[in-house]
């Protein structure tokens, strides 16, 4: 069983056909990577997943269960956890206030564990989210929803904005859920990094899938990723932190 398979999906906004018909698959346990240039579509495909923004025609399962048209609680509910862009925590509590997230789904992950991953959240424990740094809100974030033990993991430009230190921890991360058996599909601009720890890769282009192979081989065509990397050069020499 796959994890998530998505068939021939068509999303609009309003009359705008955003998605063409969009094919991509997530195996158990795999960590899957979807590039593409601003405005390709990625968020649209994730808020597709999540019953957001809901197909209007196409399928997409969640490990073997219809979920195209489920609102977006059921389709948590089946074990997807989204990070979305942006950045979701709580301002006004504090660090160890916001890890503190009803768990109904027993996993690998404890409070204790992410503290020992991101450490820079256990020295930070009683300080208020807006006092954080913007990696150590991404942080924070990717650890709220880790800490739902997820069984599918999305995320969102996890990178963006971060300065390459603290991008690493989070990939490093990121590989762990995936060593952990959590399978994930990972949405990014930063095209050489992701396709380092992905498994397999994507690229989406103006609501169409035009690659998909393993992450390796899409490594060693310079010129393509030359290409998708061009496109987000200016947020790497500029890191906010
Ligand atoms: N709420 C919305 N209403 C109308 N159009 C939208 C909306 N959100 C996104 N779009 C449009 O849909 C297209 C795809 O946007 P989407 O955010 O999915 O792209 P993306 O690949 O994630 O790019 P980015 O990296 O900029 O987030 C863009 O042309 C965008 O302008």
């Amino acid at each position: 069983m796959k994890a998530l398979e998505i068939q021939q999906l068509n999303t609009y906004y309003g009359k705008s056909h955003i998605l063409q018909g969009v094919d991509l698959e997530v195996g158990e346990g795999e960590l899957v990577t979807l590039l593409g240039r601003n405005g390709a579509g990625k968020s649209t495909t994730l808020r597709s997943i999540m019953g957001m923004t809901p197909a209007r025609a196409g399928h997409v399962r969640i490990f073997g269960t219809d979920s195209t048209h489920l609102p977006p609680f059921h389709i948590a509910r089946l074990g997807v956890g989204l990070v979305p862009e942006g950045r979701r925590i709580f301002a006004n509590l504090t660090v160890e206030e916001n890890l503190k997230v009803p768990v109904d789904r027993p996993g690998p992950w404890s409070i204790a564990r992410i503290y020992k991953l991101f450490p820079r959240l256990a020295e930070r424990k009683s300080h208020k989210g807006q006092q954080l740094s913007g990696g150590e809100q991404e942080m924070l974030s990717i650890a709220r929803v880790l800490l739902l033990n997820p069984k599918l993991l999305l995320l969102d430009e996890p990178s963006q904005g971060l300065a390459p230190l603290i991008v690493q921890n989070v990939f490093d991360v990121i590989v762990s859920a995936r060593n952990e058996g959590t399978s994930v599909l990972l949405i990014e601009q930063n095209v050489r990094a992701s396709i380092k720890i992905a498994d397999r890769a994507y690229v989406l282009d103006r609501g169409l899938i035009t690659y998909s192979g393993v992450a390796a081989e899409f490594g060693q065509d310079e010129q393509r990723v030359q290409e998708l990397a061009g496109a987000s050069a200016q947020k790497w020499e500029f890191p906010d932190d």
